[in-house]
């Protein structure tokens, strides 16, 4: 039988709401322990406040580093009610059981966001609470544990409907949440230390987040999700916010991820930007001279892959593109922000999902982890940009300058679609997308088959296809990928290069007429 709690100890960094939960916690006759700072809140707000100074008989001291680490402390949150012995020591040593502790923890993660100095940094590392939170923890069965502010109402109200005792479900579910909440921060503070020193893949790995919204289900609808936020991270999809629409899937999640990070190849010296996502996977891209261009000029490579997709703008959605896009079933918008009118437009659409990342990053730096069979791969994220990479020309034929604008941006978007990812580009758009085929041979001429569809459908002479460039996510291994890609229409190539075959390659281009450049750099991405 648990005891009703007569004793918290407060503990908080984050003081929202404390004022009024420790309010709630001194009318139902609980006494109040609570460390300097937050004594000091407590006492301003007229409420009566023990100081852990004078329960551990010991001030606090080196700026803080020791305060609660103490056995009155330590002793009171761990001792077990139901055991004699504990009990024993709990009268002996003159210990006061504490049945409610109350602790968020030094802002860690937020301290490492602004870019604080080394000694800053680690003075934000808490020790003295993550401790407090395990022992408390630890002793669910007879100690509640709160390290979110979210969880004071459902505490106050439990305690004060049972009797100042939280039922075993409540405290278990709290226990669970203060050891995750403990490992996520030290999966920071270990991260940290990695990038710091240059060991960023040490013996042991840890990562953790904070859940931004549990899911109706995960990729299928037998499988359960939920979607976690890198805490001290705010960039890509985990930052954006909804303005509208459904809740957002897994599959909707996932996708405009993908979405985000093809957009984030374009800075704004390119003009507007729009990449139109399906199953991961680009299904159209394009540069324009606003964002409504870029929508259509994107559209245009798919439309019939277009149909439920992600539509990501690199420009503020505006009346004009939101019209424009609400004529064709998509999931999700994604933009920096959105003009009034454009909102209002989209509203009519109920169950579009509309996203505005305001201003945030659409991508970040830092780690990519991917779960396999029993473990975790975890890399670097894929920095490194087209205009980062000493392209080469290696054929008799130099590109044209238009060739070469495209061939950047048909390598940008090759980067993004799933290999062997083949992308043909014209004039600032993708006209084919050949992703995940087990062969190159094979994406290179679906992409064109596509594309022979598409022009048709749309009642061009010739498919747009013709007079295009093309891109390959890694080398040719051999002719074959390239003459299908030259077949199609393509007149000038981007590759890494490096392959055993690589003169045989060039060669093939040359006798087509083609002009080939080497990045040096490939973009696998599965
Ligand atoms: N050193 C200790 O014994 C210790 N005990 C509690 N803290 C932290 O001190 C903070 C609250 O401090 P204050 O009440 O002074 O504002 C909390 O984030 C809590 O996790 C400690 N600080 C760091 O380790």
């Amino acid at each position: 039988m648990t005891e009703p709690v007569r004793r918290a100890l407060l503990s908080v960094s984050d003081k929202t709401g404390l004022i009024s939960f420790a309010t709630r916690l001194v009318s139902l006759g609980i006494e109040l322990i609570s460390t300097g700072g937050t004594a000091r809140a407590l006492t301003e707000a007229g409420l009566p406040v023990i100081e852990v100074s004078s329960v551990t008989g010991f001030p606090e001291i080196m700026d803080g580093r020791v305060k609660t680490l103490h056995p009155a402390i330590h002793g009171g949150l761990l001792g077990v009610r139901a055991n004699a012995d504990h009990n024993a020591a709990i009268s002996e040593h003159g210990i006061s059981p504490i049945g409610l502790l109350v602790v968020n923890l030094y802002p860690f993660e937020a301290t490492v966001a602004r870019g604080a100095s080394w000694e800053d940094t680690i003075e934000n590392i808490d020790v003295g609470g993550p401790a407090m939170i395990r022992a408390a923890a630890k002793n669910h069965d007879d100690v509640t544990v709160i390290i979110d502010p979210d969880d004071y109402e459902l505490v106050a109200g439990e305690l004060a409907s049972g009797g100042n005792v939280t039922t075993l479900k409540t405290r278990r579910n709290l226990a669970a949440k203060a050891f995750a909440r403990t490992a996520s921060y030290d999966a920071a503070i270990s991260q940290w230390f990695g990038t710091q020193s240059g060991e960023t893949f040490g013996s042991y790995f840890a990562t953790g987040g904070r859940r931004l919204q549990g899911l109706r289900y995960g990729e299928n609808p037998h499988q359960q999700g939920a979607f976690y936020a890198t805490p001290g991270q705010s960039f890509g999809i985990a930052a954006a916010r909804q303005i509208q629409g459904k809740e957002l899937s897994y599959n909707n999640i996932n996708d405009t991820d993908a979405a985000l990070e093809c957009l984030s190849e374009f800075g704004n010296s390119e003009g507007a930007a729009c990449v139109i996502v399906k199953h991961a996977n680009p299904c159209g891209v394009a540069v324009g001279h606003n964002a409504v261009d870029a929508y259509r000029k994107a559209l245009a490579c798919d439309p019939v892959s277009a149909f439920g997709g992600i539509i990501a703008l690199s420009r503020p959605l505006d009346a004009d593109t939101a019209g424009e896009i609400t004529e064709l079933f998509t999931e999700v918008i994604i933009a920096p922000y959105a003009d009034e009118k454009a909102v209002e437009i989209v509203a009519r659409k109920k169950n579009l999902r509309l996203l505005l990342l305001d201003g945030k990053p659409m991508s970040g730096t830092g780690l990519a982890v991917k779960s396999v069979g029993g473990g975790l791969l975890v890399q670097t994220r894929d920095a490194m940009s087209i205009d980062g990479m000493d392209l080469r020309v290696v054929t008799k034929r130099q590109p044209t300058p238009a060739e070469l604008a495209d061939l950047r941006f048909a390598f940008r978007v090759a980067k993004h679609v799933k290999s062997n990812a083949i992308v043909y580009a014209k004039d600032g758009a993708t006209v084919g997308i050949g992703a995940g085929q087990m062969s190159r041979v094979d994406s290179a001429r679906i992409a064109a088959r596509k594309n022979e569809d598409v022009s048709r459908e749309a009642g061009l002479a010739h498919p747009s296809i013709r007079g295009s460039v093309v891109a390959s996510d890694a080398f040719f291994p051999f002719p074959d990928g390239l003459l299908q890609a030259a077949e199609a229409g393509a007149t000038a190539v981007i590759q890494p290069g490096g392959s055993m075959k690589d003169a045989d390659v060039i060669r093939a281009a040359d006798e087509k007429g083609l002009a080939m450049v080497f990045t040096g750099i490939r973009h696998f991405r599965h």
